[in-house]
């Protein structure tokens, strides 16, 4: 092995240390790690290791003097549209689907840190009645979405489903699809790929070691995507299908619309090359990215670099100056990934964290830091939004599509038990609209629940499977006029036994 040290090319630039504890290694330990820093583009760390020193000495400028926000007439709104504007979206969607030009695409690869799990995210139990998990829900709301758009179109489509991982996610997310079967899903149109990892680095540009043989690596961002896709071949993947829109999406919200056709229809009807959806910010401290213009261009400022003062900015009737809120859906045509890969992906901007990096220091102990100690170098996959010829945004309402999951319960927002009451309180909606009533053990009849913050009342337990209903199409020919005790759980069996009384 150690006649392959010459692989390791230039060690000296720089970053001798790295190989400091080399002959304490054993042969098996020196095998892993040569693997580990062959596979370095050292070019690239180098580029990256003096990025992230400039960033630690000079933090780049804040964007906040030269924000504004978008222009309300600029952005679709679900609430502002009237019926027939949204069925004609959402008809354009589903005929797309029904001619497989749609393929959706899952940001998987983050750790979960903030929600204390050593798992992937997607493989999340919120507690639902059903047990089922992140990963779940959405393979059956893929699975609805194809059939909603072959009963309409008489067409056998498929909606693949491409899942960028990390080094932390890849083998149990693999795992555990094959252990669920894919959820009936065929598993050739599930696509996993892996984005890279970068090293961490100290405030004087040296890549930390984590242990004596091991750099401290970290996924490179969600907008690694797009390096993940060159690297993977995805697109070439997404041409041989036929694939030509994609919907981008964050693990963690449990309400997303997998393909969601009112969205895709807008996108294709307006010629969008990429758009994102929005929420209305709850308020200024809110952690979401706001979609607004930056020297008159479209983009996102991320919460973590906005300015607070910005952030509550207010206008005359007291709301949020910058209120449209990215909840981490976007739109891509192919064409649009294809020139960015092309030609742009390697200006997407650096956003510089600073961690806490556990490190072994000179003498080989182990240090677990209490301050900051290393940089993080991130790439987010909104900044190819200004890279694009014909950016939208599209409004929707936050209770039918946002709750995500980043925090562990007794957090006052974005825990289990406000992702599971935002998508209980949606379904009790959805059985009212349908025109039933839900019951309680002595016969009660239950409210809808209003809200579906943590601190509230919990709403009455009803869950309705992805299978049953995409979003509350269908329910009446079921529901109409039962009263139904809870908990209910309104699964495909309980629905052909509903059918059949
Ligand atoms: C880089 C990136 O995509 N950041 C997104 C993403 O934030 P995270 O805190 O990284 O999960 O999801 C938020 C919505 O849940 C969105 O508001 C934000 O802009």
């Amino acid at each position: 092995i150690s006649s392959n040290l010459h692989l390791i090319p230039n060690m000296d630039a720089g970053q001798a240390h790295v190989l400091q504890f080399w002959p304490e290694l054993c042969e098996a330990e020196k095998d892993v790690f040569l693997q580990e820093l062959s596979q370095l583009d050292l070019q690239g760390l180098q580029d990256h290791c003096e990025g992230a020193a400039r960033a630690a000495a000079s933090p780049s400028a804040s964007l906040d003097p030269h924000m504004e926000p978008v222009p309300p007439e600029s952005v679709g709104s679900v609430r502002k549209s009237d019926k027939h504007s949204l069925a004609v979206w959402g008809n354009e969607g589903l005929l797309q689907i029904s001619e497989d030009r749609v393929g959706v695409l899952l940001l998987a690869g983050g750790q979960g840190t903030r929600l204390g799990v050593q798992y992937p995210k997607g493989m999340y139990d919120v507690g639902l009645p059903s047990g089922k998990t992140l990963y779940q829900i959405q393979a059956e709301r893929i699975h609805k979405i194809q059939e909603l758009a072959d009963r309409k179109h008489g067409s056998k489509c498929t909606v693949p489903w491409y899942i960028m991982t990390s080094e932390f996610t890849l083998a149990p997310t693999e795992k555990f699809f094959k252990e669920n079967n894919y959820f009936d899903l065929e598993p050739s149109n599930i696509v996993m790929f892996e984005q890279r990892m970068i090293p961490a680095v100290t405030f004087d540009g040296k890549v930390i070691l984590q242990g004596k043989g091991k750099i401290a690596m970290a996924p490179d961002g969600n907008g690694g995507l797009y390096q993940a896709l060159v690297d993977n071949k995805v697109l070439e993947d997404m041409k041989k299908r036929g694939v030509q829109y994609l919907h981008v999406y964050c693990v963690d919200n449990i309400l997303v619309k997998m393909a969601d056709p009112v969205f895709i229809g807008f996108c294709v009807t307006k010629g969008a090359d990429c758009g994102a959806k929005v929420v209305e910010k709850t308020s200024a401290t809110e952690p979401v990215g706001v979609v607004c213009r930056v020297r008159g261009i479209s983009q996102v400022v991320e919460y973590s670099e906005i300015q607070p003062e910005t952030a509550e900015l207010r206008g005359p009737g007291g709301e949020l100056v910058y209120s449209a809120g990215n909840i981490c859906n976007h739109f891509f045509t192919r064409a649009f990934l294809q020139d960015v890969a092309a030609a742009h992906k390697g200006q997407l901007k650096q956003h510089v964290a600073f961690k806490k990096v556990p490190f072994v220091d000179t003498c080989g102990n182990q240090v677990k830091p209490t301050k900051p100690n290393g940089i993080k170098m991130e790439k987010f996959v909104f900044d190819v939004f200004p890279f694009s010829r014909n950016f939208v945004a599209f409004e929707v309402e936050r209770e039918e599509e946002f709750s995500p999951l980043k925090n562990a319960d007794g957090a006052a927002s974005d825990s289990p038990t406000t992702a599971r009451n935002a998508l209980l309180a949606q379904h009790g909606r959805w059985a009212k609209a349908a025109q039933a009533t839900l019951v309680d053990e002595p016969g009660n009849t239950l409210p809808p629940a209003a809200s579906a913050s943590a601190a509230d009342n919990p709403p009455a337990q009803c869950e309705i499977s992805p299978l049953v209903s995409y979003f509350g199409e269908g329910l009446e020919e079921l529901l109409k006029g039962r009263a139904l005790p809870t908990a209910l759980l309104l699964d495909e069996k309980r629905a052909k036994e509903l059918q059949a009384q």
